[in-house]
């Protein structure tokens, strides 16, 4: 379970149903337990009689607008809140965001580029991201433009998130705070600078969160994912989009290892549902309006940076702290395995994505000839079991794990992942050079010199730097 899987129902727009409660509970409130009472009227004084009307229907008449007016108040706010007609969550506005000169300013200066050859300008959403902040700082080292979304959702600690803004706003990236399902925010961003190119990792994540909060999943990996698709296919010129889908496509698939022609419609988890839903829907927008699209399937991705949500990075936690650790076992005591895949090794995939994109064919929303679509999985082809990763661990931590073993919960797992690469080798020149051992070591190293050692422990790493 996510560390932080925090209460809230609906992480990524925060506010929403907590509002629309308040407001049915407000009304239930105000309203009295029986609102027409039986006046007791002395019959000999006339005047007093017709007061005592007067009040009563007056009270009822107060009690009546004050209902209307409440009835009123929650149907704007429902209206306001859902999805309405073609406009899909275009009501949807992030809290606090105002356009001005100042927010334009920030926004053209991040995407500045500093290269003579063919730079690309790319948003970057979920750019707080573990995934969006390395590919961010990537593209603007090399000199392409780059600015940054992301809506800074509690799905696990802020502080991280706050923390890796904080490290690409040093460096040059400004990232602007808003939710992929405000269409006015992202028209504002297109109404400023003219995007090459779209990095979408923006994505509620986790495969066994979707059981406590499946409309999370949907709200970004579907609604968020098409809200993005059709303001960039009204753009003129219509951008290039890179995204992210996810090994867990693959489901149940046994076939090994797993390539983009295999059967992907066995979902085991919610999250993996709406992977694939997204690439069907990538499908139609590319079809219908000339979107160059390219999906690229993750495969569980690790590193400095990392999601605190994610086995390696909430195992190392709990070592540090003497906590036992669950080590899930799969079908037949047989240990579960990944594909981990080195987050710099994901990011020459992004990159080297972004780089062989072509251009989309559309413009202002009409299509002018076929585009291109791509997917690809971006892996390592040397799946490890999760015991093997543990003991990894405790080598770099210099502290035995105490181990849980306990069967894999029915909550969306798959047994084990395997990629086979050899599309994104062909066409993006993709060589994961980095194996779990160095890659854990690179993590180890990072979470330390960003947490430190709580227990003062004699650690094996001795003096830790901050890494990338
Ligand atoms: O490739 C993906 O597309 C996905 O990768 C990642 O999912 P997973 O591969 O499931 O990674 P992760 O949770 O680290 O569990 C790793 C292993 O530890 C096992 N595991 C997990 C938790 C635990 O307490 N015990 C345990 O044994 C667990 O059973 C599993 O065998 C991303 O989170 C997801 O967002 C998506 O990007």
């Amino acid at each position: 379970m996510p560390p932080s899987a925090v209460q809230d129902d609906f992480p990524s727009t925060p506010g929403k149903v907590g509002s629309t409660l308040h407001c049915r509970r407000n009304s239930i409130d105000f309203l009295p337990e029986d609102p027409v009472q039986p006046v007791k009227v002395d019959r000999s004084n006339y005047l007093g009689r017709m007061t005592s009307r007067w009040h009563s229907s007056t009270a009822t008449k107060i009690l009546c607008t004050t209902s209307i007016l409440l009835a009123l108040t929650i149907f704007a706010v429902l209206w306001m809140g859902l999805p309405r007609g073609s406009e899909g969550y275009s009501g949807q506005r992030t809290q606090g965001f105002q356009r001005s000169h100042e927010w334009e300013k920030k926004v053209i200066h991040s995407c500045v580029t500093n290269r003579e050859d063919n730079a690309l300008t790319v948003l970057v959403t979920g750019a707080a991201g573990f995934v969006g902040t390395h590919v961010s700082l990537a593209l603007k080292k090399r000199g392409d433009g780059v600015v940054g979304l992301d809506n800074f959702n509690s799905y696990y600690e802020v502080s991280l998130k706050r923390a890796r803004q904080e490290l690409l706003n040093k460096h040059g990236v400004f990232v602007v705070e808003g939710d992929i399902n405000d269409k006015f925010l992202l028209e504002s961003l297109f109404e400023v600078v003219q995007f090459t190119h779209i990095m979408h990792l923006a994505a509620q994540a986790g495969v066994r969160y979707a059981m406590q909060n499946p409309l999370s999943y949907v709200h970004s990996n579907i609604a968020g994912l098409v809200n993005i698709f059709e303001v960039c296919k009204s753009a003129n010129p219509q951008p290039a989009i890179v995204w992210a889908s996810s090994s867990s496509v693959y489901g149940l698939n046994t076939k090994v290892p797993f390539s983009e022609a295999d059967r992907t419609d066995q979902p085991a988890s919610l999250y993996a549902a709406t992977k694939k839903a997204g690439e069907e829907i990538a499908h139609t927008y590319n079809h219908i309006y000339g979107l160059s699209i390219t999906g690229l399937r993750f495969f569980t991705v690790y590193g400095p940076w990392g999601r605190p949500d994610m086995a390696y990075f909430s195992f190392t936690r709990d070592i540090l702290k003497g906590k036992p650790i669950s080590v899930y076992s799969g079908p037949g005591g047989k240990d579960l395995a990944r594909d981990f895949t080195f987050i710099d090794d994901i990011v020459k995939g992004c990159v080297a994505s972004l780089d062989t994109a072509e251009k989309s064919t559309g413009s202002g929303g009409k299509k002018t000839g076929p585009a291109m679509l791509r997917v690809f999985n971006l892996g390592n082809t040397s799946p490890v079991t999760v015991p093997a990763l543990v003991d990894i661990l405790e080598k770099y931590l210099n502290v035995k794990a105490k181990r849980e073993i306990i069967n894999m919960p029915r909550n969306g797992d798959v047994p084990f992942t395997h990629a086979n690469i050899s599309s994104a080798q062909e066409q993006l020149h993709y060589r994961p050079v980095t194996n779990l051992d160095t890659g854990l070591k690179k993590f180890v190293k990072w979470y330390l010199s960003y947490y430190g050692d709580n227990s003062n422990r004699k650690l094996w790493l001795g003096k830790h730097e901050q890494i990338l």
